[in-house]
């Protein structure tokens, strides 16, 4: 559906040319939630930018639905920006106008009767959860509900593909997942692609598929969302990872565990998927002989499935111990021995 290939952003500037984008390939399914993370300045934005021609790479090419977007240019690129809609961190609503006037805006672009616009961008309040607010101002309503605002116009046209830039960043929490989750569903009922930027991992955890860690214009870590959790490579994504882990993990919590445990073992599960439905625990102290302390835990839904980490301090002889860590591994779960 989206294929981003040797793709390169050059900025020239006063103090000489900034590489903003550096060689990024990246290949998006049909009906993926595909995340781009990265901290402020990684290129991101430059990134998703690319994707319907708001920015034209220095080199390679992007490919959306069939579309070389990075060439085409004038009546074509409109049109290919037609099948793809965006949503951005500040909405981008026209103020003067109302909800429905908004939603209908790119449809008045389009050459659209206005007895269909009006029928569009009714079904279209629905289908974002703001029956009745037609008539309001955007400064009427809240933050959740302008970005619910910007959502139904950015599928005004029946896109193929949705870019979220920061979507939720100016949201608090709860109103964010509650934007969160319209997307997903939204992904489901109408088969929608999703691409969005965002520096926030929970962003991520909550509803992408895939994920790709920028930083320094490059993609360092690309993978399945499951999989990089339970497996950050580089440090930037171990970063982004914790974020979203509630376990303390920080030294001082750890030395205290340790200081509090002097025997036997500390270790660290981290429970992937299926793994998170064993009731590893039970096993082992049916299994060996052992004593078991739970001493924290915690597990969290993403799209793909469950993730978990528990902190457990075992203590036996060292060869049981050990046997223990060994059938844990057998069952899918990664197991960290923090000390003991
Ligand atoms: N129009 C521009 N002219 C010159 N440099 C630019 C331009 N746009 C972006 N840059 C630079 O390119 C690099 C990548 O910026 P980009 O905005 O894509 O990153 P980002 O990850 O989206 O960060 P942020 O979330 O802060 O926007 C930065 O060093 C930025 O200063």
């Amino acid at each position: 559906m989206i294929s981003i290939s040797d793709v390169k952003k050059i900025y020239q500037s006063k103090s000489g040319p900034i590489s903003a984008v550096d060689g990024v390939n990246i290949d998006i399914g049909q009906g993926e939630i595909f995340g781009v993370i990265g901290y402020s300045g990684a290129g991101k934005s430059t990134l998703i930018r690319m994707l319907n021609g708001l920015e034209v790479p220095t080199n390679g090419t992007v490919n959306v639905n069939g579309q070389i977007v990075s060439k085409v240019k004038g009546k074509d690129l409109r049109q290919a920006r037609q099948s793809i809609g965006m949503i951005f961190q500040h909405f981008n609503l026209l103020w003067s106008r109302t909800v429905l006037e908004n939603i209908q805006f790119p449809l008045e672009i389009a050459g659209v009767s206005k007895k269909e616009r009006l029928r569009r961008a009714n079904e279209l309040l629905e289908l974002v959860g703001l029956d009745g607010r037609g008539d309001a101002y955007p400064s009427q309503l809240s933050g959740g509900q302008k970005q619910r605002v910007g959502i139904a116009r950015s599928l005004a046209n029946n896109p193929d593909v949705l870019l979220c830039d920061e979507a939720t960043s100016a949201l608090d929490p709860q109103t964010t997942d509650s934007i969160l989750d319209l997307l997903v569903d939204i992904n489901k009922r109408l088969g929608l692609t999703i691409v969005l930027i965002t520096h926030e991992m929970h962003v991520i955890k909550k509803i992408c598929h895939r994920v790709a860690v920028m930083e320094q214009g490059k993609v360092v870590e690309l993978g399945d969302v499951l999989e990089v959790f339970r497996n950050p490579k580089e440090q930037v994504t171990k970063r982004f990872v914790r974020e979203v882990s509630q376990v303390e993990e920080t030294g001082e919590t750890i030395d205290h565990l340790l200081a509090q445990y002097p025997k036997g073992k500390v270790l660290k599960f981290t429970f992937v998927g299926e793994s998170t439905e064993q009731p590893l625990i039970t096993s082992l102290i049916r299994r060996f002989d052992l004593d078991v302390n739970i001493l924290q835990g915690q597990i969290s839904q993403t799209q793909k499935g469950a993730y978990g980490t528990l902190f457990v301090h075992l203590d036996g002889n060292e060869e049981t111990v050990q046997a223990a860590v060994s059938f844990a591994e057998e069952q899918m779960v990664k197991v960290e021995v923090i000390g003991g």
